[in-house]
């Protein structure tokens, strides 16, 4: 099944996924074509990994679940690794390499088998590293980065796969805040270009600065799912975030804190 250019790049329907004793959603209807941006909120262990995960196929879940078109498991591993990439939340690096071959390796989906890195490749993979402001990192040993260089690497190998999903598990996890806004900025663009973009994130307001769309995981298998506006409110965010949340006035804008 060659791939498919629907603007609809992910569909839920009835979807259940949970993992040991936790249910995560439950019956989660979602929709996202190009151009969305959905920030995931939710308490910790409340599954929004695990959420992430089956988006991506990688968990089970039961229900309808389509990307780009059609069920995941319609497409092969390849032509689904084009289609969708995933950013998880711990970066492993067992062996020593090199920055541009940890960012390459985002282009494997896209080589044949024992073809070699075009010019092209190679170029893809620079500008995913400036783009994430590692200009000159290539030559680096991925193991001697400090948190927030190798997690701008994870990152940029995401770049460099170039799928039409975007799913990323706290890609501002070890970010200072310029790099955190860059990196919600940059993937602002790539929403624009024609992408769907999923993010866990844990700062509301960051969330509510990027996303068009929320979703909320209130624990249980609850949620709440829509346009930023029809769902952001402090009685919410409160309910899914385990304390009292305060919205202040930000020029016209909803500043969530502590209550
Ligand atoms: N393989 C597993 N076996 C048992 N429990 C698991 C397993 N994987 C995840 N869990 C548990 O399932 C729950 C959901 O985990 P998950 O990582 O999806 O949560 P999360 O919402 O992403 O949390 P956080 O905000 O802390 O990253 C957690 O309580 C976790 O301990």
């Amino acid at each position: 099944m060659s791939e498919a250019r629907t603007s609809m790049l992910l569909r839920a329907r009835r979807l259940d996924v949970g993992v040991a004793q936790v249910r995560a959603v439950s019956g989660l209807d979602l929709d996202l074509k190009a151009g969305d941006r959905l920030a995931i909120l939710g308490r910790n262990g409340v599954g929004k990994s695990t959420l992430l995960a089956a988006l991506a196929g990688l968990h089970p879940s039961q229900g309808e679940l389509e990307c780009g078109g059609a069920p995941l498991a319609r497409w092969s591993a390849r032509t689904l690794a084009q289609l969708r990439g995933w950013l998880p939340q711990h970066p492993d690096d067992p062996f020593a390499s090199s920055v541009e071959e940890a960012v390459l390796v985002g282009r494997h989906p896209w080589l044949e088998r024992f073809e070699w890195e075009s010019e092209d490749d190679l170029r893809i993979a620079a500008d995913a590293l400036a783009a994430m402001g590692l200009a000159g990192f290539a030559r680096r040993n991925v193991q001697t980065l400090s948190g927030g260089e190798r997690q701008r690497v994870s990152i940029a190998a995401l770049l460099a796969q170039t799928p039409r999903l975007y799913l990323l598990d706290e890609p501002l996890t070890h970010l200072d805040l310029a790099g955190q806004i860059a990196v919600l900025d940059h993937f602002r663009g790539v929403a624009d270009a024609g992408a769907a973009i999923v993010m866990v994130l844990h700062d509301i307001n960051l969330a509510l600065r990027w996303a068009s769309h929320l979703l909320i995981l209130f624990g249980d298998g609850a949620w709440q799912a829509g346009p930023v506006d029809e769902v952001a409110s402090a009685s919410v965010f409160g309910r899914a975030l385990g304390h009292p949340v305060r919205a202040l006035d930000d020029a016209g804008r909803p500043h969530f804190v502590p209550a």
